[in-house]
């Protein structure tokens, strides 16, 4: 078993400390133990991170970018064994671990360069003896939370901007799957990023987070996971007025309209909805079919979705690997039960397999009064409902808290941007069941979050605007 410490001042630290185990989702096996840091590692972790600011906030952004760039290639080297430390943590099909490497590492050499195009701004004056000048600067030491579900694509998306615009880091991985993050901070230390600069503290969450809320010299707070977490985590940054970004729950709708090719937006259901085996915050939650074209739609998601080989992400064939614990299997059977109950009739699927294995699923007849759609799943489940107008399907689309993603699917592109308008939504895939990339604003409207991550927009989460105004 390799060994993974806490990472501190460019220093792995924590071998003193208690452990917790992580374990494989597959199998239930011990993979690791990993230190169970707590108050004072936090501590010690914000110290270093306000040390290294004042040499790595001074360097050009083009040591940034040449460090940053580093760290990309060597992540590159090293994607296999990342990828496999992920299946074995997180239990995502290999295949998708090495897509998430590569979608996580893409971050990484776009925040490289984008460190490079971090412009100011001249603004006339009114008066002849004044210049004025607008310039952007780090925001400072930014704390950053994340999730098990990605567990690389949800640390470069935030490490590697905070990177490039001048910032330090303290980082606490989700319990779940730390390992993979330990890795890549063990690449970054090989492409030479400077101790302090990039901090790692796995341990017990809440003693983590106020340790780094309650400190006012961290200036962001940026997390993804849970709506309920984050509501707290924007209250405790409240008392020290910290920056936040919040990527939080979705519930995405898909609309299939009548004139839709089936065949696109079955695929474009397969793909969004069974990535990671549904524990995506962008994976669509429920479907609102056109009743014309709802039981041919029906009959051909069926099919592909009874071809979809559950099993250990390991194993080559595995399409939709476990679910991360037995409180998610819980989830997904109780919204199962409560729309069957209901009156919905489970078309295939529908069964707690041995191990943490959910069998995909697809139920019809479904209301919206059901738990399913008005809850984020976060499994494989497939609710279909029928629609009778555009109108319709856009009201009940947008009736929720959440506001991340949507799905529409239409061959009349007139009418597709006048659905993707309306929609409430901060991401649309129209005629796309797989719009995340690293050159976009990935983030949601409403209660699914603040701020935006990816492209040019991520970066400018990390910076200040500073206005000078010079009399001549
Ligand atoms: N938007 C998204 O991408 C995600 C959404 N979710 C949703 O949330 C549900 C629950 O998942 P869960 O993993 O519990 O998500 P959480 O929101 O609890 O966890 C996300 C991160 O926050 C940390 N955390 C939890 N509580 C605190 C706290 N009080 N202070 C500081 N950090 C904290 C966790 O640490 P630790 O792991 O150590 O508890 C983890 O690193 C899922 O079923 C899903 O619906 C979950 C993950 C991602
Ligand atoms: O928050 C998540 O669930 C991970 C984001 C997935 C994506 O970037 O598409």
């Amino acid at each position: 078993m390799e060994n993974y410490y806490l990472y501190i001042n460019g220093e792995w630290t924590g071998k003193d400390l208690e452990t917790f185990e992580v374990t494989n989702p597959a199998t239930s096996e011990k993979i690791a133990a990993v230190p169970n840091g707590g108050y004072a590692e936090a501590r010690k972790a914000a110290d270093a991170a306000c040390e290294a600011f004042k040499s790595w906030s001074d360097c050009s952004a083009y040591e940034r970018a040449e460090l940053i760039s580093k760290w990309h290639k060597l992540i590159d080297e090293n994607k296999e064994d990342l990828a496999r430390t992920m299946t074995l943590e997180q239990g995502k099909p290999l295949k998708e671990a090495l897509g998430e490497i590569s979608y996580a590492n893409g971050f990484v050499s776009w925040y490289a360069e984008e460190a490079k195009r971090v412009y100011g701004e001249t603004i006339p004056a009114a008066v002849r003896y004044k210049r004025l000048f607008v310039q952007k600067q780090p925001v400072g030491v930014i704390a950053a939370i994340t999730p098990w579900n990605f567990p690389a694509a949800m640390i470069t998306r935030k490490v590697a901007p905070a990177l490039a615009a001048g910032c330090t880091v303290v980082l606490k991985p989700a319990e779940q799957t730390p390992l993979t993050a330990i890795k890549l901070a063990k690449l970054a230390e090989k492409a030479g990023l400077p101790r302090g600069v990039l901090n790692i503290v796995t341990g017990r969450a809440q003693e983590i987070g106020d340790a780094w809320l309650e400190d006012s010299r961290i200036r962001k707070l940026t997390f993804t996971g849970s709506t309920e977490v984050g509501k707290l985590l924007m209250k405790g940054s409240a008392e020290t007025v910290k920056k936040v970004s919040l990527e939080l729950g979705g519930h995405a709708p898909v609309i299939v309209m009548e004139d839709a090719d089936l065949d696109k937006a079955v695929d474009g259901v397969i793909a969004s909805k069974f990535r990671n085996a549904g524990q995506t915050c962008v994976c669509s939650n429920r479907i609102y079919v056109h009743e014309k074209i709802a039981a041919e739609f029906t009959a051909r998601l069926v099919d592909k979705v009874k071809q979809l080989q559950v099993g250990n992400g390991l194993e080559e064939d595995t399409d939709i690997g476990p679910l991360i614990d037995e409180a998610a299997i819980s989830k997904v059977a109780r919204h199962i039960e409560d729309a069957v109950e209901k009156g919905a009739k489970i078309e295939t699927g529908g069964e707690v397999l041995e191990g943490l294995y959910y069998s995909p699923t697809v139920i019809t007849g479904v209301n919206d009064d059901m738990i399913c759609m008005n809850e984020e799943t976060f499994g494989p489940l497939t609710p279909v409902a029928t629609f009778k107008t555009e109108e319709e399907a856009i009201a009940r689309a947008n009736d929720s808290i959440y506001g991340l993603a949507a799905y529409v699917f239409t061959e009349n592109i007139t009418r597709g941007i006048r659905i993707t308008e309306a929609l409430e939504y901060g991401i649309i895939g129209l005629n796309d069941g797989m719009p995340s990339t690293p050159q976009v604003p990935f983030g949601g409207f409403k209660q699914s979050g603040l701020g935006r991550e990816g492209g040019h927009y991520g970066i400018e989460e990390f910076l200040e605007v500073k206005y000078i105004s010079l009399g001549l």
